[in-house]
């Protein structure tokens, strides 16, 4: 499946991190997604039943991340891949989850994966 359903740069405020003073406070994370999806069937019926909802899956990024509350991007990132391959039945997905401001000498830190089958 050559087809992609993105999103791009969307931030969500959670508590995260592996130190104690991050357990006491909100920091923001920014996720970048490509989802596999057949795009050619709401090409046709124009209905967003057909697509896979990008709305859909931000409020899910959001409220997944805000509930697992991680220690490591590592965590965040496997979880949130496998709430939404399952929840929305994305046979393929790859994921970048960036923690600005993390490492100050740093534009970007994070991390990325990829799971299932494209
Ligand atoms: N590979 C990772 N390294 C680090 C992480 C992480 O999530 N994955 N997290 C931290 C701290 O929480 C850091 O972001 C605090 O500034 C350190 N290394």
């Amino acid at each position: 499946m050559a087809d992609i359903v993105f999103i791009e740069g969307l931030v969500v405020e959670t508590v995260v991190g592996v130190y104690d003073w991050e357990r006491q406070v909100t920091q923001n994370l920014v996720i970048d997604l490509e989802m596999a999806w057949d795009n050619s069937v709401p090409g046709r019926t124009d209905e967003v039943a057909d697509a896979l909802d990008y709305a859909a899956v931000s409020a899910r990024v959001e409220t997944c991340l805000q509930a697992l509350r991680p220690q490591l991007l590592e965590h965040g990132a496997e979880e949130l891949a496998r709430v939404l391959q399952d929840e929305f039945g994305i046979a393929w997905l790859r994921l970048a989850m960036r923690k600005p401001g993390a490492v100050p000498a740093a534009t970007a830190v994070g991390v990325r994966i990829e799971r299932g089958v494209r």
